[in-house]
């Protein structure tokens, strides 16, 4: 059998990230298993986001059950499955969060995570090509981060309207200010994805220290008694070994807690009504699991040529790959979002609450996103800390077979309150003045939707995942609600450990791939007793 000083299972944006950063140490000897391929043609253009949305070659292509908040609907949950993970298939967005999210870490009992702990850690990962180094930003870490350079007087018009309604800009938003309507930083550079694929495993993988392993589909992690030796992992249809003094979980928030339960880890009632042995109880495995429901308005546009609509169907979609093939940029260049807002629904908030994606374009289905036939554009909004948890569990004791998710979203009158008031604030700014010359109807939910009451149940049968699930291996001091401590190892079991969205104990205020790869960056000074 195989023997290593580390097992990493899942090369995603923390797993990776902390293969990388291990194999500096050339006498740490290191496998990384990824249950996807080693690359996907499409994953380094942006436009992949779309593209690899509903693509099995890349991506789980897991779906929630019917819950009744959100109207019995299957919302699929796509997650990457090719190296760099979710990092390889995403939106691009880049935000760390705001320092209380990091501080309420510390105060829920998390030593080393409060924001001046993990603020050097998003200094080192990142290279923000369009800063100075100022506001603790990086210069020369791995992964380029840059401000979207697409330019478009319907941006103006919104950035013109946001003022008018009473929201301020912001030049930095991922300083210690996150405040503001924004030009979107983003994990691109000269038009390609900066993915952790690109910027970490793979010049790591010149090293001799580190083994990738690509479709190798971890199934369990092995037990001795309370201490873990290793994994079994399927590959070509064989069932293989590998020992190592420490693995660590790095699968993501929907199967980092599935391998916990499979191996015999978890609730034990929900493990025996599978048949699986239990080998440890651990109550919190699944359960305090958050993301962020996305609701969508379409407005129609009356000019036709500041939409992507218009400028990227049809001739416009030749138009668009051709200055992309040239410059590296237009709509293929683009994330999920050129524009955002950090904002506070209530002026009463120490912080924003709420973050909106404001989006020169609209979709006809979020599921395989194909652009809407006319001119249009769309502003999405969550709020940043959803209250409500869900949980993922096993359905089987099958390791291929899908986790059951319930989101359970909008259980919390908190999140209610917030969405609704972040859908009217949306509209305060597309109807504020500056934006008469592009505003035509809103196409969707449309003026028949007004009460706090309509809102709210047109969200719930409406809107989707933002894709960001997290919370479900909790970090926390060990209790009823927590699976691993502050050093990420999972309670009660030695030599077995867990980095990766799943251990977050609270929902970052943002998209979350930089803190997944903070926990990465984290996890390595932990192993190698530099934190
Ligand atoms: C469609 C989409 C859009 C998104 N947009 C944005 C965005 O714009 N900005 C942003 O900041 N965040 C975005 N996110 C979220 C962000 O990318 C994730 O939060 C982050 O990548 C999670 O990192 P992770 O390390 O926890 O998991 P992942 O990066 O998902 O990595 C987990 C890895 O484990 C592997 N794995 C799982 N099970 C097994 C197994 N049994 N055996 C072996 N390997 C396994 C997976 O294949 C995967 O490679 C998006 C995510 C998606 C899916």
């Amino acid at each position: 059998m195989a023997e290593y000083d580390y097992i990493i299972v899942g090369a995603g944006s923390a797993g990776g990230t902390l293969a990388a950063r291990l194999t500096e140490i050339p006498t740490n000897k290191v496998l990384l298993l990824e249950a996807g391929a080693a690359s996907h043609p499409y994953s380094r253009m942006p436009l992949s986001f779309g593209l690899l949305i509903d693509n099995p070659a890349a991506n789980w292509l897991y779906q929630s059950e019917p819950e009744p908040n959100t109207a019995n609907r299957v919302i699929p949950v796509p997650r990457g499955k090719v190296l760099g993970g979710s990092s390889s298939i995403n939106g691009l967005v880049w935000v760390r969060g705001q320092p209380l999210d990091f501080d309420t870490w510390a105060q829920m009992g998390c030593r080393g995570w409060s924001w001046r702990d993990v603020a050097p850690l998003f200094t080192r990962m990142e290279n923000f090509v369009d800063g100075d180094g100022s506001n603790g930003r990086g210069t020369d870490g791995p992964l380029k981060v840059s401000t979207v350079p697409d330019q478009n007087p319907l941006y103006d018009a919104l950035f013109a309207a946001s003022k008018a309604a009473g929201f301020k800009t912001n030049p930095d938003y991922n300083s210690e200010d996150q405040e503001g309507v924004v030009k979107t930083q983003t994990s691109i550079y000269k038009g390609r994805r900066m993915s952790v694929a690109h910027c970490y495993i793979e010049p790591a993988m010149k090293r001799p220290n580190l083994h990738v392993v690509t479709n190798a589909h971890t199934l369990r992690v092995l037990l001795d008694g309370k201490r873990c030796i290793g994994v079994e992992y399927e590959k070509d249809g064989k069932t293989v070994q590998a020992r190592a003094k420490e693995t660590i979980l790095s699968a993501g928030g929907v199967a980092s807690p599935q391998i916990l339960e499979l191996s015999g880890i978890g609730q034990p009632e929900l493990l025996k009504k599978h048949g699986i042995e239990v080998k440890h109880e651990l109550k919190a495995v699944g359960e305090n699991f958050r993301d962020h429901i996305n609701a969508r308005i379409i407005w129609r546009l009356k000019v036709a040529n500041v939409s992507y609509n218009h400028m990227a169907r049809g001739i416009g979609a030749v138009t668009q790959m051709m200055k992309y093939l040239a410059t590296g940029g237009g709509f293929m260049s683009l994330p999920s979002a050129p524009l955002l807002g950090f904002l506070k629904t209530r002026p009463e908030l120490e912080t924003p609450d709420v973050q909106m994606h404001l989006v020169p374009y609209s979709i006809k289905d979020p599921k395989t996103r194909k652009l809407q036939d006319f001119p249009s554009m769309t502003i999405a909004c969550y709020q940043l800390r959803p209250e409500s948890l869900g949980s993922i569990h096993i359905r089987s004791a099958d390791p291929k077979a899908h986790p059951s998710i319930r989101f359970n979203f909008l259980a919390d009158r908190i999140d209610q309150d917030a969405m609704t008031a972040g859908f009217r604030m949306m509209r305060r700014i597309v109807d504020a003045k500056p934006m008469d010359a592009y505003r035509d109807e809103e196409f969707s939910p449309g003026p028949s939707v007004q009460s706090d009451e309509e809102i709210l149940t047109w969200i719930r049968n409406n809107s989707q995942t933002a894709y960001h699930p997290i919370g479900t291996c909790r970090m926390g001091p060990e209790g009823q609600n927590t699976v691993v401590d502050d050093k990420l190892r999972v309670h009660g079991i030695q030599g077995l450990r867990i980095a990766d969205a799943s251990i977050f104990p609270t929902m970052p205020s943002g998209n979350t791939n930089a803190p997944s790869i903070m926990v990465g960056e984290k996890m390595a000074d932990i192993l190698k007793g530099a934190a």
